[in-house]
């Protein structure tokens, strides 16, 4: 029974994950050209009609359900207290025993009613606010999602420039304001104002003048709140961008705690991370109190309205026949009335710190993306005969020039040309820009001027993403995703335990993995197994051995193994780049030895190409650290 029962209860929780999945699939294509704005907004909320409805009539109910409250007890003192029998008595009497006609009794059954009807607006509160949550996540997820569809597009130069803990903040913080802005308006704004509506109904009925007065005053305290509130934006913008500077140094100094505290300066660096969150602190205090400040000005500004409108009660009990009883219920609907009145003050506030919030995802939505932004198809898993008929690739950079902000001249024309199915080794000195040749092969940085050719084509004719595709790539640091070591072997993609083994056997890796309890689906992440430098190099070559790529990088990828490992990589890896087009970047002669040609990058130019033999032989970088430095 509780194996069917749970049986059951995943079935629906699946059903609903496919439903929010093929949900936000939907909102996806619907919103990936626009910008975040209230149309957007809007847009969104509508597409959840039907839920909408559901909640707000539910919300019209918790409306109904408490709207008689502040009317019941005050009605009392008319017709018990006072005796001037009136509706209340009038309908009760008939129903009840001659011997129940006691003040007692209408007073218990008065308050009787007053509890039920209590109870079930709380009942339909919380039944609404559920069904408002719903609604407001969604929401928030499909701006997540808009944001993830959008990170992969933009250049990796933005990723450099604003970090994983900036990009992280908006997506997190600046959502969570948008959602809180969303779910305080869905699930408040109908309600405050219907129950406006009906107190001013209520006391039009009792008293039009009154009526007349509440319904003049609110529409006056919402335009000066909507002024006051307008500052609020500036100070949400300040307060988040105060908490992604905090953040991203956070993320910086708890990545370097080693090097920190073995040079014993972890406390200072962790002051500097303490002096940025006392910025941010400061900037949320000045938005907490500076809002709550402004708010509470909307508010006075109400009460003074109020104060004048219950003089005018007050003084109505002279001039009309409004009764004792009436003046009580109309003071209950009174302090009834601050309620929704607050709601509608704390929107205004939230509305511009939302806006504030869209303005800094939009900055995010605008940034400039990669040429070529249609998704990368999925890599196929190449059979033999698929990579035999992959034909083999040259590359050519034609006048390159490339340069970053502090070094604008990195790259002046630069030549250099690889023909298909040849290795080249890549020499230079640190920093000598062969990381930023990588990257611009790649695609990740476009060229200030010049051209990259592959197979005679210009990259972008032919494809950025069709060439990265017949790349194998392995980083001088190569970054693992969280999962096991099957997902970071693969990245999803199907392939048998075959393959991955003879794989981790060309990266000289298996015998390592053997050793593990859970072999290839040992979880990677953070608290288990913990991969070394060389371990992760070897990774990393067994990964792009996977891939069979018809062009292969190798960007000092055996820096960190030991000399026996490493030669017998170098081993496995000569026959593997036989039939391919391979650029090796390297300091240690023996990768270099990987190559058919050396070039040497110097002061943004290839200024020699060559053998070891001849390179050796010439004057120049190449025999400055190999012979004359020996
Ligand atoms: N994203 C970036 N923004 C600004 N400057 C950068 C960026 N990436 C690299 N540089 C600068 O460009 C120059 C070349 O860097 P690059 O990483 O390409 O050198 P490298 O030859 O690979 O160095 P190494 O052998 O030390 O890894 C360096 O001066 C570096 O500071």
């Amino acid at each position: 029974m509780a194996q069917q029962h749970s049986q059951t209860s995943s079935k629906t929780e699946a059903k609903t994950q496919s439903d929010l999945q093929s949900e936000t699939q939907q909102d996806a294509q619907d919103t990936v050209q626009s910008r975040l704005n209230w149309s957007w907004l809007k847009h969104k909320i509508v597409t959840h009609k039907r839920q909408l409805i559901q909640a707000n009539l539910i919300a019209v109910l918790a409306t109904l359900l408490s709207l008689p409250i502040p009317m019941l007890m005050p009605l009392l003192v008319d017709e018990v207290l006072l005796g001037q029998t009136g509706w209340l008595l009038n309908n009760l009497q008939p129903v009840l025993p001659e011997a129940w006609h006691l003040p007692g009794v209408y007073i218990s059954i008065v308050l009787v009613a007053v509890i039920v009807l209590r109870l079930l607006t709380m009942l339909t509160q919380v039944v609404q606010a559920r069904e408002f949550t719903k609604i407001a996540k969604r929401i928030s997820l499909a701006i997540r999602q808009r944001m993830l569809l959008q990170l992969p597009q933009i250049k990796m130069s933005a990723f450099d420039k604003y970090g994983s803990a900036g990009l992280a903040s908006r997506c997190i913080t600046d959502v969570d304001t948008v959602e809180r802005f969303v779910s305080d308006t869905l699930s408040r704004l109908i309600i405050s104002v219907l129950t406006i509506v009906a107190i001013a109904s209520v006391l039009l009925w009792l008293n039009w003048q009154l009526g007349l007065m509440i319904i003049l005053l609110n529409p006056l305290v919402i335009y000066f709140s909507s002024r006051f509130a307008e500052h609020v934006k500036s100070l949400r913008r300040k307060e988040n961008a105060a908490t992604e500077a905090f953040q991203q140094a956070l993320v910086d100094t708890v990545d370097a705690t080693r090097e920190l505290r073995l040079a014993q300066q972890e406390k200072h660096y962790y002051q500097k991370v303490f002096g940025l969150a006392t910025d941010l602190s400061q900037h949320a205090i000045a938005n907490q109190w500076k809002t709550d400040a402004l708010n509470k000005l909307s508010f006075t500004t109400f009460l003074l309205g109020f104060e004048c409108f219950r003089a005018m009660a007050i003084f109505m009990v002279l001039v009309s026949d409004l009764t004792v009883g009436q003046i009580f219920a109309v003071f209950s609907y009174l302090w009834y009335l601050m309620g929704p009145i607050q709601e509608l003050l704390n929107i205004q506030y939230a509305r511009f710190g939302a806006q504030a919030s869209m303005e800094r995802l939009n900055h995010l939505l605008e940034l400039d993306v990669e040429l070529e932004v249609e998704p990368l198809q999925e890599k196929p898993i190449l059979s033999k005969s698929a990579l035999e008929q992959t034909s083999a690739i040259s590359i050519d950079f034609n006048a390159v020039s490339f340069g970053f902000e502090q070094q604008p001249n990195l790259f002046q024309q630069l030549n250099l040309n690889l023909k298909a199915n040849e290795s080249i080794a890549l020499l230079a000195m640190s920093g000598g820009g062969k990381s930023t040749l990588i990257n611009l092969l790649l695609g990740f940085y476009t060229p200030h001027s010049g051209q990259i050719m592959i197979n005679g084509e210009d990259i972008h004719d032919y494809g950025i993403n069709r060439f990265r595709q017949q790349v194998g790539y392995v980083p001088q640091h190569p970054k693992l995703i969280a999962g096991t070591l099957r997902d970071n072997l693969t990245f999803g993609i199907e392939m048998t335990d075959e393959q991955l083994w003879q794989a981790l056997a060309h990266a000289e890796l298996s015998d390592t993995v053997s050793q593990w309890q859970d072999k290839l689906d040992t979880d990677l992440g953070r608290s288990n197994t913990r991969l070394s430098g060389g371990q992760m190099q070897r990774l990393a070559i067994a990964r792009m051995w996977l891939s069979q790529p018809q062009v292969v990088i190798l960007d000092e990828a055996t820096s960190a193994l030991d000399a026996a490992t490493e030669a017998k990589i170098l081993s496995n890896l000569k026959a593997f780049l036989q039939q391919r087009t391979a650029i090796i970047i390297a300091h240690r002669l023996n990768n270099l030895r990987l190559a058919d040609r050396i070039f040497v990058l110097d002061d943004g130019k290839i200024t020699q190409s060559g053998t070891e033999q001849s390179l050796k032989a010439q004057p120049g970088l190449f025999k400055q650290l190999y012979v004359d430095a020996s």
